[in-house]
């Protein structure tokens, strides 16, 4: 799957939650805005970079790629009602799991290009956001055929999980 594939994978979700909701993509870009940095946060959790204070090791790494392609979920969404076009249909990263610190340094920059797309809703504060979150990725220690993988399942998930009325 291509990027604009999967993109458009995400269009046809989020025209489903959309259209079952009684909302509309403009709507609820704040929401999704608000819902990624919550996935991210969760994902921090998981990953445990930044607990200094604490022996336990990282979730498994099931656990943090589902949470790693919730977020990415919300992106793509964020995206779309942006009507990003990425310019490539390819992603290149590259996968080598990085030391705690970068870890968290690269959580912290995405809080930051977060931050940035709120104040000003752009294009090109959005492809910055983007490509940072793709490089948390490879961080982490995943390939970009692991990440596509997991988003395949969670996506079919999402569809069941609204047409059991979550
Ligand atoms: O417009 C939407 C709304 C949601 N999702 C997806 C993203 C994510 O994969 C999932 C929501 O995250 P999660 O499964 O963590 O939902 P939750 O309601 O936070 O779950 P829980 O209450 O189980 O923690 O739904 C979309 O793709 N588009």
């Amino acid at each position: 799957m291509n990027l604009r594939e999967l993109f458009e994978k995400q269009q046809q979700l989020d025209s489903y939650i959309e259209k079952k909701r009684g909302v509309t993509g403009k709507e609820v870009f704040q929401d999704k805005l608000l819902a990624f940095v919550v996935e991210t946060g969760e994902l921090a959790n998981e990953v445990r970079s930044f607990k200094f204070w604490s022996s336990k090791e990282a979730s498994a790494s099931p656990v943090i790629l589902e949470e790693y392609v919730d977020g990415l979920h919300f992106l793509l969404s964020l995206g779309n009602t942006l009507e990003f076009v990425p310019e490539t249909g390819t992603v290149e990263i590259e996968t080598e799991e990085a030391p705690e610190q970068e870890k968290t340094e690269a959580f912290l920059e995405i809080n930051g290009y977060v931050a940035l797309l709120r104040m000003e809703p752009s294009l090109e504060s959005y492809s910055v956001l983007f490509q940072g979150y793709v490089d948390l990725a490879g961080l982490l220690g995943y390939t970009w055929e692991d990440v596509l993988a997991a988003y395949e399942e969670k996506n079919k998930e999402n569809y069941s999980r609204q047409d059991n009325n979550y």
